[in-house]
């Protein structure tokens, strides 16, 4: 398991999405994609025509995050628009085992993820049907918050069952990623690292990009690109 790095297009141009794509296409290892629904979160963003035009105009696979409710319903529509990673809510499902399942069926990873009040080890004994962890670090629905320091233990207590148990999940952090917080993500466990305002709000973002992996990469002592499985 190595470091990925998952730009956020929340902090990209909406107007150019195919253009912001291609800016990090060479040195990113996902690209991530907010579907927000104005319910489960207080903002609206892209759904699955987006996310089928995207996984259209780039090589770079599509690591969705659902922000919505009943993603029961709709999770696999995203895998079956081509998204390789489908992440959704554990407080928004009513069936996490069966959502999961669908979105494996449909050829797709399937991602929980936990909001910062939600505790994790609720969701340890169902972690088997998973390929992701997300451990939220802001509360869901903006960029550009700031990084929730408290949310580390909860990634160290993920990433210590996940090694008792012999389980091979990554853990993803999103939220307030930057070279100021990778590195202490990394020294917690995580090893996937979402980031919209520290890729897309610099002037070379894929620059900032293969800044972000050498400061994980240095603090998880292996940071190229491909690394993971
Ligand atoms: O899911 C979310 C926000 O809810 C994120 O993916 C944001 O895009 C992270 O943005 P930054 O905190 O990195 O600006």
């Amino acid at each position: 398991m190595g470091v990925q790095i998952a730009p956020s297009l929340l902090s990209a141009d909406f107007a150019r999405l195919a253009d912001e794509a291609a800016a990090v296409a060479e040195v990113a290892d996902w690209l991530h994609v907010d579907v927000m629904d104005n319910h489960f979160v207080p903002n609206l963003t892209v759904g699955r025509p987006v996310v089928e035009a995207l996984h259209k105009a780039t090589t770079l696979p599509l690591d969705c995050h659902l922000m919505i409710e009943n993603p029961d319903r709709w999770a696999v529509g995203y895998a079956e628009a081509g998204a390789a990673n489908v992440t959704f809510h554990a407080e928004a499902a009513a069936d996490v085992v069966q959502t999961a399942r669908a979105i494996r069926a449909a050829g797709a990873r399937a991602g929980l993820a936990v909001k910062p009040a939600t505790p994790v080890d609720g969701y340890f004994d169902v972690l088997s049907e998973f390929d992701m962890l997300l451990v939220m670090t802001v509360e869901p629905g903006f960029g550009g918050q700031q990084f929730l320091p408290e949310m580390l233990p909860k990634v160290a207590k993920a990433r210590r069952f996940l090694r008792d148990s012999g389980l091979n999940l990554w853990i993803q952090v999103d939220g307030g990623v930057s070279l100021e917080t990778i590195e202490a993500c990394v020294e917690a466990g995580a090893d996937v690292f979402v980031a919209g305002t520290a890729v897309y709000g610099t002037d070379d973002p894929a620059r900032a990009v293969e800044a972000l992996r050498s400061r994980a990469g240095a603090a998880a002592g292996c940071g190229h690109r491909g690394a993971g499985r």
